[in-house]
């Protein structure tokens, strides 16, 4: 008994505190209310300013109890999780909950008999009987057996496993599905270790209850029984010394903790100081393979683990000798009973057997009167923990369905933006009066410096954000009025950086569209280019892509993105420099591929090649979060501004004749002024300018 409570006090009390996990958490603190990064810290700056988050929360806790009236109307807020961890039709649940009910009630009944059983025994021998008592042995057998793990105890604890699983998995889908559905600015302006530990809390809830259900309720009635019991067994006195004893324990260990916790601090400090080092060294292996720094590593890590060891001895001292006070208690306790009731035995008030009953039924209930007060420390430390997962819950995706919101209802894919303001932060306008309309099927590109807000432009269309002006519709439906997840249906977006998941190219681009078969894939894959580099791989579909997809080029990376783009045949494209990482030989390949893939589909493109896109039906100059320029790629060279600038900086080729005043008929003429792979690329552009035709003429010189 005294190990199994050892056991449950010791390393759970003070090691359960999620000390690594408080590292991930180091990082992202900003809660602003703005769509903004701005205020994200870097990790060393947060580790100082921030070193125990638990702090954090608890003052959090300690603010919403006040504002919500006091510690009542605080923990009902925790009944939204009950609906997820108690579901009424889950059956399974509430038969596990049922049979760990009824182990606790046979429990509490033979903490009673099976100490009486032995009294009896005891008694009859004290009588001298001469004849063995085998009914009472055999009862005494029993309700030791039945009490034991491998009574009932045994499908209780099963139950209880059961019940505790279901329950945490309810909140954890809870949570998932939750944060899942928030917005972008969520989780970018939050580190996943943090969003992920939030969402593991949903352990914190389940241990709140069965700490209330299993823990704490059989603890009251054990009190109960026991000041019941020892007053049968001998009188009302011996309840005031159990009461009284269990009163000083309580004192006593609360004490003991709190002198320690200074102590457990210094160690989680060290513990998250060594993690820290095994971590960043380890993820920045190469720097310091080449820096020739691995010595200085391994001693400064070596330094990391002596400070921690030290504090860690420093605090089991601290531990060590506190429960042995406490246990010193228990003892006293004891002994004032035993001594007690040995008196009454002497006095022959009482029969020897109730003295033995007493002893028996004394270990049985000691666990649970010394288990009050860590069941105290793990109530107050669970909720802190159930009050990360709160916060998550209770935050409210800035992007959502409207209460009425309809599925889009596609037609061609007309895309208008109507002048459209966004700010990711208000002290900072990113967008500003931006209007431009994409007919179905059309090919719209989007150029100007790096910063000037043209992936922002793409977000909004796909509602990552909420514009915070004007409007944007997709055939003529303001796409704040339709559902998110049909607007997201059609489109297809290819990001600067694309990242794939840990598992075979195959099922990668599957990811696209989840039915679709290997041949589909196959196909996709040959238009994006990237079928021969794969089937060039040693296990071909089956290669598996690596974190990230770090096993792959950035070229290869941009093709598989490509696929899963073609394979969900997407009505809307974005392509966010989709063909930045690649040659100009495979560019032209994907080039083509998305010539024929893009008939009939809308398609917005981000290109800082230029070469690459103008072909465009429009193109659009973007500077500080403004179109300044629009038309097509002959238009706008004829004007002679920003665009043309930029032409004439990537390709080399000048304006000669008739630059600046914008008139198409006026007949310019280009001079080009370019390396053989410039001409390569923009070798695109002789075609299209006849293709744009608008009657001007590019020569090469020389
Ligand atoms: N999540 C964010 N939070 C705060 N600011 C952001 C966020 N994303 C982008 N920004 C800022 O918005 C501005 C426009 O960024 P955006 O990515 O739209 O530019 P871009 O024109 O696509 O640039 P590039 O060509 O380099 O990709 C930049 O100043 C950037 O710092």
């Amino acid at each position: 008994m005294t190990l199994r409570l050892w056991r449950r006090l010791k390393p759970d009390d003070e090691e359960r505190q999620p000390l690594l996990a408080a590292e991930e958490n180091d990082t992202a603190t900003s809660k602003d209310s703005n769509y903004g990064s701005i205020n994200d810290k870097p990790k060393s700056q947060g580790k100082q300013e921030d070193e125990d988050p638990r702090k954090k929360l608890k003052e959090q806790q300690a603010r919403r109890v006040d504002e919500e009236g006091g510690w009542i109307p605080y923990l009902k807020g925790f009944t939204i999780f009950l609906p997820h961890m108690l579901p009424k039709d889950d059956w399974v649940l509430w038969t596990c909950i049922a049979i760990r009910g009824l182990d606790i009630l046979q429990e509490r009944a033979f903490n009673v008999l099976e100490p009486r059983q032995l009294g009896i025994i005891t008694d009859k021998l004290a009588q001298g009987t001469t004849v063995m008592p085998w009914k009472d042995i055999g009862l005494w057998v029993f309700y030791h057996w039945y009490a034991s793990p491998v009574g009932f105890s045994l499908f209780g604890s099963y139950a209880n496993t059961v019940a505790r699983e279901r329950m945490s998995a309810g909140v954890r889908r809870m949570a998932y599905n939750h944060v899942m559905n928030l917005d972008m600015q969520f989780h970018t302006g939050k580190s996943s270790g943090e969003i992920t530990e939030a969402v593991n809390q949903a352990g914190s809830l389940n241990e709140l209850a069965e700490l209330a259900l299993f823990n704490a309720a059989p603890v009251i009635l054990d009190i109960i029984i026991a000041v019941w019991y020892v007053s049968h067994l001998f009188d009302i006195y011996m309840s005031y010394i159990i009461l009284f004893v269990g009163s000083v324990y309580i004192w006593t260990s609360t004490a003991v903790t709190n002198r320690n916790r200074e102590g457990r601090r210094i160690y989680a400090d060290r513990r998250r100081a060594e993690f820290s080092i095994q971590t960043e060294t380890l993820q920045n292996w190469q720097t310091i393979f080449y820096f020739n720094r691995e010595a200085h590593e391994v001693k400064r890590y070596g330094v990391a683990l002596m400070d921690r060891l030290r504090a860690y001895y420093a605090f089991m001292r601290g531990l060590l000798g506190g429960f042995a006070l406490v246990d010193l208690v228990m003892n006293i306790g004891f002994t004032a009973c035993f001594i007690f009731a040995i008196s009454q035995v002497v006095a022959g008030l009482k029969p020897v057997g109730n003295l033995v009953s007493f002893v028996m039924f004394w270990w049985s209930v000691r666990a649970p009167i010394q288990s009050i007060s860590y069941h105290w420390k793990t109530l107050s430390t669970t909720l802190i923990d159930a009050e990360r997962l709160l916060e998550l819950i209770r935050t409210k995706p800035l992007v959502d369905d409207a209460p009425n919101a309809r599925p889009l209802k596609f037609e061609v894919g007309k895309v208008e933006y109507s002048n459209v303001d966004f700010a990711y932060d208000e002290r900072k306008p990113i967008l500003k009066n931006v209007s431009f309309t994409i007919e179905g099927g059309q090919t719209a590109a989007f150029v100007g410096e790096t910063g000037s807000g043209k992936s922002t432009i793409f977000k909004l269309l796909a509602r990552a954000y909420d514009v915070g002006g004007g409007s944007i519709s997709v055939d003529d439906q303001d796409i704040r009025t339709v559902t998110r997840s049909s607007l997201r249906e059609i489109i297809g977006h290819v990001p600067q950086d694309p990242a794939l998941f840990n598992l075979s190219i195959m099922e990668n681009v599957r990811y696209g569209r989840l039915d679709a078969t290997d041949a589909e894939i196959e196909d996709a894959c040959r238009a994006a280019a990237i079928h021969d580099d794969i089937i060039g791989f040693p296990d071909g579909y089956e290669s598996v892509v690596g974190e990230r997809g770090v096993k792959l080029s950035g070229g290869q990376l941009q093709r598989i993105a490509i696929a899963k783009v073609l394979i969900r045949n997407a009505k809307i494209v974005l392509l966010d420099e989709a063909t930045s990482a690649v040659d100009s030989t495979t560019e032209a390949l994907i080039q083509k591929a998305f010539k024929t893939l893009s008939a009939g589909r809308t398609t917005l493109v981000i290109a800082h090649r230029l070469s690459t896109i103008v072909q465009a039906d429009q193109i659009f100059v973007v500077s500080k979060g403004e179109i300044i320029e629009r038309g097509t790629h002959a238009e706008l060279l004829a004007k002679n501004g920003k665009y043309a600038e930029l032409w004439s900086t990537q390709t080399g080729s000048v304006c000669r004749e008739n630059c600046g005043d914008g008139d198409k008929d006026k007949g310019m003429k280009w001079l080009v002024d370019i390396s053989p792979e410039k001409l390569d690329k923009a070798g695109a552009t002789g075609s299209s300018s006849s293709q744009n035709g608008k009657g001007k003429e590019v020569k090469k010189r020389g």
